[in-house]
């Protein structure tokens, strides 16, 4: 039974980077209903609690919570009285700040007492004197609590107070990260859980506390099942807030804004997960319909030769842009040297590089209305007369997708001379398609690409990699379809020395740094490729002398990966061959793949490609 109703969206400020002004801003500027004050953000600001009220009021935020209070509950005497005490200074705050509801989580300290009917007393006692000024008290598990750990441990507790100022928090990653089942919190009384907090994280092998404070992340992009969790909620017929609570160290240097429109982004997707709203259906897709570049005449030239080398033909040129297409098999590339275009602007900020990338849908119109649904910003070329409109959104740093449709550029269609002149030239097959393309990231950002590709595009996030470049370590994570048609590796770096991080800082900021093209026959398309002149980056012979230790390989084929630089891997799916050319002025470089029933990126063979690539 899906319950379609929308309930107050609400962030907490640990969040969001900068000082309390900066992070309701950007709270009320995604749209959220409320916040969450962390006192942590209350004690470093300059202003009043009054101040942060009117602030917020003015923003049109209310404040759903404020928190946390700690180690209250069944401590020994003297803490025992004095937390009562200490209890009634934060009701001061929470009547000046304008919230009705406190979070304590569980106690964490030595002293702390195994004894629910004392939590359960010192509870009652709290909820009684929050009662007698109007406000109320919510109990949440934390997952390293001293005594209580569990969602329906703290629940116990509750019912044992008995109290209507007392209800239950619950927080989907205490809940999730101790592998707890959340589905038997439907069978709550609604109107006793008081709050509802969210958090996704990776799975990681490390104590719940340091995983908690550092690597939560927002509904999406982690590996939890928040949707499982929320719908458990909305099941009970809770009505409050679902409120995001995310401790994370990239987060706490995000741009506040866009990781405030993130979570929102987040919020829409997990709702829809949970039942409580509808998404339309992410887009199947077949790959990508062709990428652009941002040149200008003297690197459209230069990027076009180099094309040629890799067996790619001049294949149309624009009716009325400045605009040409290569071609082979079924790829295509634009190069884009129009003025005044979006190209020209990317260009001036990047030099050449990938503009645009035009991904393949089944249903333009239903995927750009999940897009516009999870806070796309839609963007329009300006057109010709009679030119096409492909309707495109901005991935997070800016670059365009494209959303091509099965009848705007279809496998043999005439759509291409609509806005081409198409030159009666044969196309080379020894390259087929686009297997991948990968993007190197500024630092921080991981979530926000996953979040993107994930919740726009469906892809699955494969589990992250670590690629040893010589000058510091890259973080890579590929985001693949259910089908693997649509492969986007995402690299990330914290040095600026290796092959990434100098990719992004030259280039201002995120961007394609490779674009994979699938090969029937590698070593027929590494000799077509040398023919006319392209050079493969050089592989040193301990890579082979290792290779044949690893795998076994038969001399025969040695010989051929030798004589042709290709790399070899295998996966559980099969047999990965690939090669890579040099780079083209230093920015971008091509890679041949075949697949032998192989579905990764021969990660193993990175740190190789990177030594090549540092030593030139
Ligand atoms: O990390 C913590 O201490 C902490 C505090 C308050 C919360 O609501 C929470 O989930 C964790
Ligand atoms: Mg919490």
């Amino acid at each position: 039974m899906p319950i379609s109703r929308r309930l107050p969206r609400s962030i907490a400020t640990v969040c969001l980077s900068g000082n309390l002004l900066d992070k309701l801003e950007a709270a009320a500027a995604a749209g959220f209903d409320g916040v969450e004050i962390f006192e942590a953000d209350l004690l470093t600001f300059e202003g009043s609690p009054a101040d942060i009220r009117r602030l917020a009021e003015d923003l049109g935020l209310s404040i759903t919570l404020f928190q946390p209070f700690r180690d209250f509950e069944a401590m020994p005497e003297p803490q025992r009285a004095r937390n009562l005490d200490r209890a009634e200074r934060k009701f001061d705050v929470m009547q000046a700040l304008g919230t009705d509801l406190v979070l304590v989580c569980s106690n964490t300290q030595e002293a702390a007492i195994d004894d629910d009917a004392r939590a359960a007393e010192d509870l009652r006692r709290m909820a009684e004197r929050a009662a007698q000024r109007g406000l109320r008290v919510g109990y949440e598990a934390l997952a390293w609590g001293r005594h209580v750990s569990r969602w329906k441990h703290a629940w116990k507790i509750v019912q044992q107070a008995d109290h209507p100022a007392l209800g239950l928090i619950v927080d989907s990653f205490h809940t999730l990260a101790l592998g707890d089942d959340p589905s038997s919190i439907a069978d709550l009384p609604g109107e006793k859980i008081f709050f509802v907090q969210l958090a996704d994280a990776p799975r990681l092998s490390m104590d719940a506390l340091s995983w908690s404070r550092h690597f939560r992340n927002f509904p999406g992009q982690g590996e939890l099942d928040v949707g499982g969790f929320l719908g458990a909620v909305a099941r009970s017929g809770y009505a409050g807030p679902i409120s995001l609570e995310v401790f994370n160290d990239d987060f706490r240097a995000a741009p506040a804004r866009l990781n405030a429109r993130d979570a929102v982004r987040s919020l829409v997707l997990v709702e829809a997960e949970a039942g409580l709203s509808e998404l339309p259906d992410p887009p199947r897709s077949d790959g990508f319909a062709f990428l652009e570049f941002a040149v200008d005449q003297t690197s459209r030239r230069a990027l076009g030769a180099f094309l040629e080398t890799l067996g790619f033909r001049l294949a149309g040129r624009h009716r009325s842009k400045d605009v040409e297409l290569f071609r082979q098999g079924g790829i295509n590339l634009i190069l884009n040297a129009e003025q005044d275009s979006a190209a020209a602007e990317h260009f001036q900020l990047h030099g050449p590089s990938v503009c645009a990338m035009a991904i393949q849908v089944d249903d333009a119109g239903r995927a750009m209305a999940r897009a516009r649904a999870l806070l796309c910003s839609e963007w329009q070329e300006q057109r010709g007369v009679d030119e096409r409109v492909l309707p495109g959104i901005r991935a997070s740093d800016g670059t365009l997708i494209l959303l091509i449709g099965p009848d705007d550029l279809g496998e043999g269609s005439t759509s291409w001379e609509n806005d081409f002149h198409m030159l009666p030239l044969p196309v080379e097959d020894g390259l087929t398609r686009i297997d991948h393309v990968a993007q190197a990231l500024p630092t921080g950002s991981m979530n926000s690409f996953v979040l993107f590709w994930h919740a726009v595009f469906g892809l699955d996030a494969q589990a992250p990699v670590d690629l040893a470049d010589p000058q510091g370590l890259i973080r890579s994570r590929a985001m693949v379809s259910a089908d693997g048609a649509l492969r986007l590796p995402l690299n990330i770096s914290e040095s600026r020395q290796t092959s990434t991080g100098r990719f992004v800082t030259a280039f201002a900021g995120a961007g394609v740094h490779h674009v994979a093209f699938e090969a029937p026959d590698i070593f027929a398309a590494v000799r077509a490729m040398r023919a006319r002149g392209a050079a493969t980056l050089p592989v040193p012979p301990n890579y082979y002398d290792d290779l044949a230790a690893r795998w076994g390989l038969d001399d025969a084929l040695l010989d051929q990966l030798r004589a042709h630089d290709v790399l070899y891997d295998r996966d559980a799916g099969g047999e990965l061959l690939h090669v890579y050319s040099r780079p083209f002025e230093g920015r971008f470089f091509f890679e041949v793949i075949e697949r032998r029933g192989a579905t990764g990126f021969g990660a193993a063979n990175a740190p190789v490609r990177m030594a090549a690539l540092a030593r030139l």
